[in-house]
């Protein structure tokens, strides 16, 4: 095990690149198995869920090569392997084995997801989804099994707008029979660009990006060649450390599109932000309005950017309220930054944040993958060394963090627990 430690308080400069979107990763390499022939992914991210990902394709007998962040998958040995337990459990996105599964065999069995432990992660409307489809599901000892004779196309309105549920059903549905209509679909970007690979591998999709998708279902999919959209949580996550921590950053390969919420907030700040084609260039202004953030279902602001922003808000004057809609008890990261001098309640759904403090370095444990995102920004700010356990949560969803941190002039680097040290955060 290994921790990371951060000597803070420098100002960074420079570029910094933006790697291949994980949320699209996630969905698009479980798609592959919906072909008869090979689909190349170009951009993946390094990062330890498409290791996963990859391991279970493997395990249902698809061959898979990753390098240079482009993953091939020949599908056309997969068989309907159970996967009630193992490495299926180590992610949130192993649910979309169960839509992928279900459109190309009919039948599957899936261990219930891990992930990030954000407060209840519900699956019942993707579970209505393949319903309607007229899949059979039970729950058998936290596993999912699903079978069907055969998918036909219906009508599904879901209930919450969830991303999740919108792309696995898409996942279910292209090869049905008929038309299937997804009413009060989820519109992230990264919807967008599942749909694009499965059109791409022959799918008819209309609608993708707004809250009504159509699919009409076709008899079989065949490979492809895809290129992910870049990650747009890495870029905004980047782009609150330029504002909290740099001296004029400019983040390259990303939508700004994609951003205009974070955009709209950081220059309610005080912060300058100049967006280009493909690159976003940040520089913070002298003293930093406080600003309030509500986290909202796509174009609003992301859930995974609260706990980054957070961090931010340490620095700005006065008192903001942030309210997390769609998860309401991910706040695990505040303890964390109390103990490096912020001063942060939480009640509720919200977080209060005061300010301005100075960060002081301090021994922290990241809890999820974007908790560890709010304690690097936070070491970066923080006066000191800060030492940040939990790193297996970051490296689920950052690629080459601490390479990318040290272009913009950080002291950043990994040390490997000491025993005591080990047995101390197992206690913990
Ligand atoms: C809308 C939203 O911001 N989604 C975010 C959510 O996606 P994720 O896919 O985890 O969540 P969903 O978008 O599916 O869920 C949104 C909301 O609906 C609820 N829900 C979901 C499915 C279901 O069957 N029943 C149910 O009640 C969830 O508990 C949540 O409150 O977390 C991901 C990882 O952090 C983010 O990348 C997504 O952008
Ligand atoms: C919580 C996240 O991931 P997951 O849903 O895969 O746990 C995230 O991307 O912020």
């Amino acid at each position: 095990m290994e921790k990371l430690k951060i000597a803070g308080g420098y100002p960074l400069k420079g570029s910094i690149r933006v790697s291949g979107a994980k949320n699209s990763a996630v969905a698009l390499i479980p798609a592959t198995i919906l072909a008869d022939s090979p689909v190349t992914i170009e951009g993946l991210p390094e990062i330890s869920d498409v290791e996963i990902l990859k391991g279970l394709l493997e395990e249902i007998g698809g061959t898979v090569t990753f390098s240079d962040n482009e993953m091939c998958v020949d599908p056309s040995t997969m068989v309907s392997m159970p996967l009630p337990n193992g490495r299926v459990k180590k992610l949130r996105a192993s649910y979309y084995l169960m839509g992928a599964m279900l459109g190309r065999f009919k039948k599957a069995v899936i261990g219930l997801p891990g992930g990030c432990h954000l407060g209840p992660r519900p699956i019942d409307q993707h579970i209505k989804g393949f319903e309607a489809l007229g899949a059979q599901i039970t729950n058998e000892q936290g596993a999912i099994y699903l079978r069907a004779d055969e998918l036909r196309g219906a009508k599904i309105y879901l209930d919450v707008v969830s991303v999740g549920a919108t792309i696995n059903i898409m996942l279910a549905a292209v090869l049905a029979k008929g038309r299937t209509t997804i009413e009060n679909a989820a519109k992230e970007p990264e919807i967008i660009d599942v749909a694009t690979l499965l059109t791409n591998m022959g799918a008819r999709i209309k609608g993708a990006g707004t809250d009504i998708i159509r699919i009409d279902g076709v008899e079989s999919l065949h490979g492809c060649r895809h290129t992910i959209i870049p990650d747009r949580i890495e870029a905004g996550t980047f782009m609150v450390l330029a504002a909290a921590a740099g001296d004029g950053i400019l983040i390259d390969n990303v939508i700004p599109q994609h951003l205009e919420s974070l955009t709209a907030k950081l220059r309610e700040m005080g912060i300058s932000v100049e967006t280009g084609d493909d690159q976003i260039f940040v520089s913070p202004g002298p003293k930093l309005k406080t600003v309030d953030i509500k986290t909202l279902v796509y174009p609003g602001f992301p859930t995974d950017l609260q706990q980054p922003f957070t961090t931010l808000l340490t620095k700005a004057e006065g008192s903001a309220v942030v309210t997390d809609t769609i998860y309401g008890a991910r706040f695990k990261h505040i303890d964390e930054l109390r103990r490096m001098n912020a001063n942060i309640k939480v009640e509720g759904r919200s977080a209060i944040v005061s300010g301005p403090v100075q960060l002081q370095g301090a021994k922290v444990k990241a809890s999820d993958l974007r908790a560890g995102a709010a304690l690097v920004i936070a070491g970066l700010m923080a006066e000191g060394i800060t030492e940040i356990t939990g790193l297996e949560h970051i490296d689920r969803g950052y690629s080459n963090l601490e390479e990318k941190l040290t272009g913009l002039g950080a002291t950043v680097w990994r040390e490997k627990l000491t025993p005591e040290e080990a047995e101390q955060l197992k206690s913990s």
